[in-house]
């Protein structure tokens, strides 16, 4: 099997999560070549092909999708992968419609011959397997783990008309308030909570482990807790010593912001929780009554 992987280049750098295309592309045991959009001062190490383009800094649709073709063009791989990220979900569905190929977009893990992806928000899994000659996948970052990978790529320069609709006007920074990455101890709020008056009880157990605050996407898209707190996928990447997750399920884009933590101890009422497949401890408990039972008996011992 063939596949194009299409790197991203943030600030002038490979992004991390570019390595992860590298994990899927072992698990399936395949050939790649791989396109790249942007100014980077190295490659990533591999013995394959390296489709580049200078340039493009900013984004734009139109000219990314056309620099992707011209290397499928030239390429002709049975698959291109994409990270599930804001430029994959962009270009992907264009990609694979000039294509005239299959989508399947977020893929988290590979099953009898097809992909698995997830539904009903994250509540459910499904194997689909594209009826296309050749597809367009995108791959949910966290689900596969990177390998290094070595070799010198051969590099071949992509080309195409910067011809768009589309005027690029600015950025917008995020917020950079809260620093989570650098906490030894961080204590999650989840939707679990349910409701806002209860983040008290996780503050309360932060503060008596001399932790940090952190939340999940539901409970910042809730108003609960501050966007900066959001750990996760479109949120930080953590790596305390302790982190608790409160009423937090475990869906991949979670635990791909938590997954390099020390210690983890979950805190949830269902013992099948994905979180389990993380967690060192998970107690099987209402938070209402574990957390201030938790931090009542840590201020005791101090
Ligand atoms: C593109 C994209 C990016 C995303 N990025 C992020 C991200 O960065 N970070 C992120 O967190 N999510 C992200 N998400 C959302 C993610 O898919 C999940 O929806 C989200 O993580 C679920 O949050 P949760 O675990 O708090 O809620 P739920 O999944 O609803 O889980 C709540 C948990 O609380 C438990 N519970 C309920 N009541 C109690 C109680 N009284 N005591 C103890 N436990 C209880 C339940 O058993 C359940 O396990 C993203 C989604 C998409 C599509």
């Amino acid at each position: 099997m063939k596949l194009l992987l299409v790197g991203e280049v943030r600030d002038g750098r490979i992004t991390t999560e570019t390595a992860e295309l590298f994990g899927f592309a072992a698990r399936l045991k395949a050939e790649v070549s791989m396109a790249l959009v942007g100014n980077v001062g190295e490659f990533p190490a591999f013995s394959g092909r390296l489709y580049r383009a200078n340039g493009g800094n900013e984004y734009d649709a139109t000219f990314h999708k056309r620099l992707v073709l011209d290397a499928v063009e030239r390429e002709r791989p049975d698959a291109v992968v994409f990270l599930h990220s804001s430029l994959g979900w962009d270009i992907a569905p264009r990609v694979a419609f000039a294509m005239q190929a299959a989508q399947v977009s977020g893929v988290v893990g590979l099953d009898d011959g097809g992909y698995v992806v997830e539904s009903c928000n994250g509540k459910m899994r499904r194997t689909v397997r594209p009826l296309t000659s050749r597809a367009v996948l995108t791959i949910q970052p966290g689900a596969f783990a990177p390998v290094a990978t070595e070799g010198t790529p051969e590099l071949i320069a992509i080309e195409a008309e910067p011809d768009s609709a589309i005027e690029f006007l600015g950025c917008i920074q995020p917020e950079r308030g809260i620093d989570l990455t650098r906490a030894g101890v961080i204590v999650s709020a989840g939707r679990g909570l349910g409701s806002a008056d209860r983040v008290e009880l996780v503050r309360a157990l932060a503060d008596a482990l001399g932790g940090e605050v952190g939340a999940s996407r539901p409970v910042v898209d809730a108003g609960w807790l501050e966007r900066a707190r959001q750990v996760g996928s479109s949120g930080q990447s953590v790596s305390p010593s302790l982190y608790v997750a409160c009423g937090i399920s475990g869906a991949i884009q979670h635990l791909a912001g938590m997954k390099g933590s020390g210690f983890v101890l979950a805190v949830n009422t269902d013992r099948d929780a994905p979180i389990t497949s993380v967690a060192d401890v998970l107690a099987v408990a209402d938070l209402a009554e574990f957390l201030p039972a938790l931090t009542a008996a840590i201020r005791t011992r101090r």
